[in-house]
């Protein structure tokens, strides 16, 4: 579904990473490792047209999606990509249903299969009840779980999931990864930069950043499969 090729992120003379080469396909749960300051974050963002490599493609359908024209990467963003980000990228004045009616998807015809309802999403997350509440009133670990609710609701075919669970407690923990181990087998291809042994063990394929991607002008290899 993803094909990335050849590519490379530098920051002036310091090379982030380099000669990334991998594939991303439906249904597969693929966890990005590395050290802190590897650079994983800064190829999730790639991956979601937030920020651009400095060289090589990432291909979508056979189209170059670091070529999109604005149009293209709203586009993209809308159908494409759901966000699991440590900032939540959530509306903070707006309630937690608000939120998630957001997400929701038109049936165009009676054959789509029906998605989520935001009902069930929030009883998944454990927050069923907590509706109408605004989101500046919800803890940071309750805030992710809205964000991961409304994930379940969009149903989007790439998720990128940045740390999701670095600030929860285990149940929760276990949780964010089932839910998105569900979605991934529902067709959908899951990206997950993490510290977090146990996700790394959850996962169908690890990519490693290496170590020397930290030491300034190193430019390496960067990827290795394990
Ligand atoms: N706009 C920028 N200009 C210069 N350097 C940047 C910029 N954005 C990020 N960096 C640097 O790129 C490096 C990689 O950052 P990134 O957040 O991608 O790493 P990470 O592997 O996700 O780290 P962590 O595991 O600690 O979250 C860091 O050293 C960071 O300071």
């Amino acid at each position: 579904m993803i094909d990335i090729e050849n590519l490379s992120k530098s920051y002036g003379s310091r090379t982030l990473w380099s000669d990334v080469t991998f594939t991303i396909s439906r249904g597969e749960m693929l966890a990005l490792v590395g050290p802190s300051g590897s650079g994983k974050s800064t190829l999730l963002n790639c991956l979601g047209l937030l920020d651009k490599p400095s060289t090589g493609t990432v291909r979508h359908e056979g189209k170059d999606i670091t070529r999109f024209s604005r149009r293209e990467i709203r586009g993209f963003r809308r159908d494409v990509l759901g966000y699991l980000f440590q900032n939540y990228a959530l509306i903070e004045n707006a309630t937690v249903s608000e939120n998630l009616k957001v997400a929701v998807k038109p049936r165009r015809s009676t054959r789509d299969q029906p998605g989520t309802t935001i009902a069930e999403a929030l009883d998944r997350v454990g927050l069923s009840g907590r509706e109408k509440e605004t989101i500046h009133h919800l803890s940071g670990g309750e805030q992710q779980r809205v964000a991961l609710a409304r994930l379940m609701v969009k149903r989007p075919a790439l998720v990128l999931a940045d740390e999701p669970t670095g600030a929860l407690d285990e149940a929760n923990a276990n949780m964010v990864v089932d839910v998105l181990r569900a979605m991934s087998e529902a067709g959908c291809a899951v990206v997950i930069a993490t510290h977090s042994t146990s996700v790394r063990e959850q996962c169908d394929r690890v990519f490693a950043l290496g170590e020397n991607d930290r030491e300034p002008q190193r430019p390496t290899a960067a990827l290795r499969t394990t």
